[in-house]
């Protein structure tokens, strides 16, 4: 019984706000984008610029714990300043655990969406291509001094054909311990090989997004028996060696700017 009346009591103190309600007097919410583990993400309208932004609430329910891994995420987003990564823009603390972020709000599906929903097909090159700008904007974080550990589908926006990285909520100082961040925390451990903050995870993590754009033009012929992806995907040897070595089956890259390099020569090869 206690347990459900907490659990009452989490929903209602995590009711989010609903279209129309000021935040911080000045970000009029359109409409809830998402709730995550620790926060409630709005798209706002910031009433002084006439501007959409994303407004990020600590969960309130979460308490002091959720104000400060937004803090952090809020921290991190200050550093960055790449014109294809979302400005931050303010922090908005009308009570003790009462606290936002705002930033810029990106205005596209995310490849999710693209591949799930849309059903666009990426060919082998047009992957290399876009991985390779994905790539980039992933070495301007390592070259701040950050991993971003959250490399995924849904948190890459397609906006005007360019890939936006957002939500840095689990990204790390390179060599930081996730384990004192994140106390008891499962999210860095999906994998072992994505469980450091160092460069070969994020490496990891985009080698698990080439494969859901190359799966995304892949047909099974009648009756064929699943294989592993080496055997499934026809892929150049040079993208399959480089995948490899992504996903940590050949020797990882170490650094994520060798890793560029080898991309770069190697879509320079498929054009
Ligand atoms: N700057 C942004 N621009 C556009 N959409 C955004 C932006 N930030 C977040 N979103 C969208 O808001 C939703 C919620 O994002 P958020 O990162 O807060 O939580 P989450 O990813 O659902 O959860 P968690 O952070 O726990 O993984 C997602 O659908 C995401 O695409």
């Amino acid at each position: 019984m206690l347990a459900y009346l907490r659990r009452v009591r989490e929903a209602w103190m995590d009711y989010p706000h609903q279209p129309g309600e000021m935040i911080g007097g000045r970000y009029k919410v359109v409409r809830l984008l998402g709730i995550g583990s620790y926060g409630l993400t709005y798209l706002c309208t910031d009433t002084e610029s006439g501007k959409s932004a994303a407004v990020k609430q600590a969960k309130p329910s979460k308490r002091a714990r959720a104000v400060k891994l937004l803090q952090r995420e809020a921290d991190i987003l200050q550093q960055m300043h790449h014109r294809c990564i979302p400005q931050y823009i303010e922090w908005i603390a009308p009570g003790r655990n009462k606290v936002y972020m705002v930033s810029e709000y990106i205005e596209g599906s995310t490849l999710e969406d693209l591949i799930f929903e849309q059903e666009q097909r990426f060919t082998e090159t047009e992957c290399i291509l876009y991985t390779l700008k994905l790539l980039e904007r992933v070495r301007y974080v390592h070259e701040q001094g950050f991993v971003h550990m959250d490399i995924r589908i849904p948190n890459v926006i397609q906006r005007a054909g360019e890939p936006w990285l957002i939500d840095f909520g689990l990204a790390l100082g390179i060599g930081e311990d996730s384990q004192e961040v994140f106390p008891g925390s499962m999210m860095h451990a999906r994998d072992p090989q994505r469980r450091d903050a160092q460069m070969y995870s994020d490496l990891y993590d985009i080698g698990h997004f080439m494969l859901f754009m190359l799966y995304s033009s892949y047909n099974p012929a009648p009756g064929q028996e699943p294989a592993e992806w080496q055997e499934e995907l026809r892929l150049h040897p040079q993208t399959r060696h480089f995948l490899e070595r992504l996903l940590q089956i050949g020797p990882r890259y170490e650094d994520s700017a060798v890793a560029l390099q080898d991309l770069r020569r190697l879509s320079r090869l498929l054009q």
